[in-house]
């Protein structure tokens, strides 16, 4: 049996009138992400440690930000895809941990909501996915809430 870990970050610039897309659900805020997708930073973070882990490249190597074809697209496709690409490599997903840093809004009451849609997007186990949130306590761009960031790891293992 051969285990890999992966690690994955990313981060968006968040602005108002936008949606808040984030672990694959929508939050109520009255900013959003920039990007060119639907910008959900914590399943692009979760795409790189799985690609990582998998010994692939990152996710705009795969789906770039200059191709049309992604403009807006939902990050839960990406995820699939990712999902579909590290399973053809003999992958099968153990756990997955995330911290996602954002000063506003609070999400933890809805981290169980998006490890549920995560977990039937990966076909694993909602308790092998855990999502945790810290604000930064008003100190750098999360802080001053230009901005959020994602940090994932993860573990797969191939039989
Ligand atoms: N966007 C966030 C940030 C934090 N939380 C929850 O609040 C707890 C305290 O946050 P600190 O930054 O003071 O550590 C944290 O442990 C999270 O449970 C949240 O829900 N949403
Ligand atoms: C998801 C992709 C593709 O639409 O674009 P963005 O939504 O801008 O996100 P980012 O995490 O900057 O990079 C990965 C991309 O290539």
């Amino acid at each position: 049996m051969k285990i890999k870990t992966g690690i994955g970050i990313d981060i968006h610039r968040l602005e108002p009138g936008l949606d808040f897309w984030l672990g694959g659900i929508k939050l109520e805020h009255e900013k959003g992400c920039v990007a060119h997708s639907d910008g959900d930073v914590l399943i692009h973070a979760i795409c790189d440690a799985l690609l990582g882990a998998a010994g692939l490249d990152d996710i705009g190597v795969y789906f770039p930000d200059t191709d049309p074809a992604y403009k807006g697209i939902d990050s839960k496709i990406l995820l699939k895809k990712v999902i579909d690409m590290i399973e053809d490599k003999g992958f099968a997903i153990g756990n997955i941990d995330c911290v996602v840093c954002l000063q506003r809004p609070k999400i933890k009451m809805r981290t169980l909501e998006m490890r549920e849609c995560l977990s039937e997007i990966m076909g694993i186990d909602v308790d092998e996915i855990t999502i945790k949130a810290t604000t930064t306590e008003k100190l750098g761009f999360e802080g001053r809430e230009e901005g959020v960031s994602a940090y994932v790891t993860v573990l797969i293992i191939k039989l």
